[in-house]
């Protein structure tokens, strides 16, 4: 199954921990890397006052099934030092999954496509440079829901780059 993932980072090394979470991803079984986005330096949107993200989508080829795929998420995210002390508040690292084949599921523990992304510019500009052919189930062409997003608050980073999974 084609999967959509978004990583994020405000707090500590931010590059270290997306990359580390990249690698940490594919260092087990069950995902082959596909493509990776240029990284995107963000306002944050939503929650406390807090630092500026690091941005980045992946794509991925994934024998897992959902709830496993997101509990491997998950576990990336404690692996780097996740602490949810406040909602949308900052974190080392968020990895999100955007879409997984074309599963539609409003389970409030995994909701597929992600709630969110259809109106996220933090989301959907790395997605669109990865895979300019994306569309969101039910949502449209990524493209398409691009073009009425205000995009000032994402801004290329072209100074770094995230490796393949090693
Ligand atoms: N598509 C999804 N991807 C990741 N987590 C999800 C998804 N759908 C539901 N969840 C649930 O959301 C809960 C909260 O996740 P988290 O604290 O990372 O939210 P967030 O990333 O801060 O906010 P947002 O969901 O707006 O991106 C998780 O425990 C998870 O079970
Ligand atoms: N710029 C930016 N803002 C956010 C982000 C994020 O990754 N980047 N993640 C959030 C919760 O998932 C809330 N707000």
């Amino acid at each position: 199954m084609r999967v959509v993932l978004a990583l994020g980072s405000n707090l500590g090394r931010r590059m270290d921990n997306l990359q580390g979470a990249l690698d940490a991803l594919f260092d087990a079984p069950g995902l082959t890397f596909v493509a990776v986005s240029p990284v995107y330096e963000t306002d944050p949107v939503g929650g406390p006052d807090q630092g500026p993200y690091l941005n980045a989508v992946v794509v991925a080829e994934s024998m897992l099934d959902a709830r496993t795929l997101l509990e491997r998420a998950q576990g990336v995210e404690n692996a780097f030092g996740r602490v949810r002390l406040v909602r949308n508040g900052p974190r080392t690292l968020d990895v999100d999954l955007i879409m997984v084949d074309g599963i539609v599921s409003d389970d409030p523990e995994l909701t597929l496509p992600h709630p969110r992304a259809h109106e996220r510019a933090f989301v959907l500009v790395p997605w669109s440079r990865a895979d300019p052919d994306a569309t969101i189930p039910g949502r449209g062409a990524v493209a398409d829901l691009l073009a009425g997003l205000d995009q000032t608050g994402v801004r290329p980073r072209e100074d770094l780059s995230l490796e393949p999974p090693a």
